[in-house]
């Protein structure tokens, strides 16, 4: 199956790069845990997957296709979808109507409810008026509902309890299983690491650690390496 390859990406922003010839690959049914330091360049990395942003070098392919120089419309249209940090739902609208915006079709809709029965429950209400982990959770339904084969995901958990964020762990794992490729950055590192089976940190823009996610929870020693820098 298909697989999205990032190779030799550098990003620079303002003054200098931010994200120095990068490499990772991510596969069908994975889930990779992106982690480092603030300020690592974890979203800049994120924004020139999804083209928020351009990449100075480098490039980024979905299979044989190079996309480096897509658009962003053009690389969702490929499967890629990138939820970003911060990102809102529209209040005034109701969970249906947010689902709605993505879902191709009504089956769809019905699909991703199931993965949240909470929102089932308020699927009428004003997203406005859900808490914030209910509304984090029409952020995550609404990218489901467009079945994406490569998700990015920036950290989920801003302004959420742990506990709160816990509760949208299995639903991405369950996504993953569907055959989703997941890059997911985040700032609980033992929870996306938990969930992960690939694992990459990132410390001052360069890769400071590639490989299993279990290995980085076995291993503190190695995971306080990374984020000092230490490759
Ligand atoms: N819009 C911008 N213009 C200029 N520099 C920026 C911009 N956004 C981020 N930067 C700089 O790029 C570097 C990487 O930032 P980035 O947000 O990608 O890191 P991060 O690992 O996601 O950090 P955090 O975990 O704090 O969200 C930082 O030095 C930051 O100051």
């Amino acid at each position: 199956m298909t697989a999205l390859r990032v190779s030799g990406l550098t990003v620079s922003r303002g003054a200098g790069a931010v994200i120095r010839d990068v490499s990772v690959e991510l596969a069908p049914g994975r889930i990779t845990a992106l982690v480092g330091p603030n300020g690592a360049g974890k979203t800049s990395l994120l924004e020139a997957m999804s083209g928020v942003i351009p990449a100075a070098h480098g490039s980024v392919h979905i299979g044989q296709t190079e996309i480096t120089k897509h658009s962003r419309v053009a690389r969702s249209r490929l499967g890629l979808a990138h939820i970003e940090q911060g990102r809102a739902v529209f209040g005034g609208l109701t969970v249906l109507e947010n689902l709605r915006l993505t879902a191709r079709t009504r089956t769809r809709v019905d699909e991703v409810l199931e993965l949240f029965p909470e929102l089932d429950k308020r699927r009428d209400s004003a997203a406005a008026l859900l808490s914030g982990g209910e509304q984090q959770m029409v952020v995550l339904a609404r990218a489901f509902a467009a079945r994406p084969a490569f998700l990015l995901i920036d950290e989920m958990s801003l302004g959420l309890a742990p506990v709160v964020f816990t509760r949208l762990l299995p639903v991405i794992t369950r996504f993953a299983e569907e055959g989703a490729a997941i890059l997911l950055v985040e700032q609980f590192t033992h929870l996306a690491l938990g969930v992960a089976q690939d694992a990459m940190v990132v410390s001052s823009g360069r890769v400071t650690y590639t490989g299993s996610a279990r290995t980085l929870l076995d291993f503190p020693d190695t995971l306080h390496s990374a984020y000092l820098g230490e490759a």
